[in-house]
């Protein structure tokens, strides 16, 4: 089993708790509070999986971790309220390090006047940081992958690909000569900064809440993952268009075969994937020309019944199944 079927298989088929208005099967889950809508979450990166020596800083552990939960608060349309932490912590870690894990997450928890509420410590063999994070929603307004309709806009923020070109370069993958020349003007630090501290689209997600319908997804392992969870929350096809899928110009530098992987499975980008209506299309175009936020159309919804739950891709002129590629833990 993957993740996803293991996911699947441990979904309850019903919630007993009339205030779970979504459970599993989303960037967050939502409870209904008096006044709001409560969006909750947890990620966790681990040594060797999500980081390592070479790639990011202890500051950086902390500051990425909590980028990715914030991430899918944004996700959910929410504003981030607080968060705490679960640490496995390695016997030789030392107290130095340690603190700069809380200070990275520090420095992003100020931005968004988040607070860490709690957490937990315990040893063990490498170092695992764990965050459950909350957030804050209008009442039925938490922006589901399950809000495809037909005929919507599909959209993403940013550009893809950025943070994996970043990670080879930390882990060093183009050695080859083959590579020098090509890679010789290359923004390095753009790169590698978008790998070690990715930023959340909340203030983006939060200028759309007088919409009343979003579908969102933020990407994590590769829109071709997060393109397949909205079709299936959706049941509906998603269309995407290769040539409208934003990469970075310092990305053709790279071979096609290489750009092609990181934009779709690349993953880490953080940015978000949306579906909305023709109608208010123009209207996050604006919210995100607002927030310098690059954005751009890269496909349309369509309700078509015998291919519902997939992605289709237009490249060079033909049109394929995009497989569900992407980071996928276990197997
Ligand atoms: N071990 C688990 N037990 C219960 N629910 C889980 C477990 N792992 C994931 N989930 C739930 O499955 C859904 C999808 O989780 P997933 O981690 O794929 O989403 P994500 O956090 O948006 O993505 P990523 O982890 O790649 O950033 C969420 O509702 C999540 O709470
Ligand atoms: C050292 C090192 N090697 C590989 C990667 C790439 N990586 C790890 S997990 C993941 C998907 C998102 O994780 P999750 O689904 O748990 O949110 C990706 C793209 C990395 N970041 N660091
Ligand atoms: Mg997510
Ligand atoms: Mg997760
Ligand atoms: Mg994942």
């Amino acid at each position: 089993m993957n993740e996803f079927e293991f996911i699947d298989s441990i979904t309850q088929g019903y919630y007993r708790q009339s205030s779970v208005i979504k459970g599993i099967g989303d960037d967050a889950a939502v409870l209904r509070h008096p006044y709001h809508d409560l969006v909750t979450a947890v990620d966790t990166m681990v040594d060797g999986i999500h980081f390592s020596k070479e790639t990011v800083p202890a500051f950086y552990i902390g500051y990425r971790t909590l980028a990715a939960n914030i991430s899918d608060i944004a996700a959910m349309g929410a504003v981030p309220t607080s968060y705490m932490i679960s640490l496995v912590v390695p016997k030789d870690y030392s107290d130095n390090e340690l603190q700069a894990i809380y200070q990275g997450m520090d420095q992003l928890s100020r931005k968004y006047h988040m607070d860490l509420i709690g957490g937990d410590t315990v040893t063990g063999d490498q170092l695992v940081v764990s965050v459950t994070i909350h957030g804050l929603v209008e009442k039925d307004k938490a922006r589901l992958r399950s809000h495809a309709r037909d005929g919507d806009i599909v959209f993403v923020t940013g550009t893809l690909g950025d943070s994996r070109f970043g990670l080879g370069l930390l882990l060093d993958e183009y050695k080859d000569q083959s590579y020098r020349d090509r890679l010789d003007k290359i923004d390095r630090d753009y790169f590698i900064n978008r790998h070690q501290q990715p930023t959340p689209r909340v203030d983006f997600a939060e200028a759309l809440k007088s919409l009343r319908r979003v579908a969102l997804n933020d990407v994590s392992d590769g829109i071709a993952s997060e393109a397949h969870e909205i079709a299936k929350s959706s049941q509906m096809t998603l269309f995407i268009d290769d040539d409208q899928v934003p990469v970075h110009q310092d990305m053709y530098s790279l071979p096609d075969e290489l750009i092609h992987d990181y934009k779709y499975s690349g993953g880490e980008d953080f940015e978000l994937l949306g579906t909305v209506s023709e109608q208010d299309f123009p209207f996050v175009v604006e919210a995100a020309r607002r927030h310098h936020l690059p954005l751009r159309q890269i496909g349309y919804v369509k309700d078509s019944e015998q291919t519902n739950g997939q992605v289709y891709l237009k490249k060079q002129g033909t049109l394929k199944r995009l497989k569900k590629t992407g980071y996928t833990h276990k197997n």
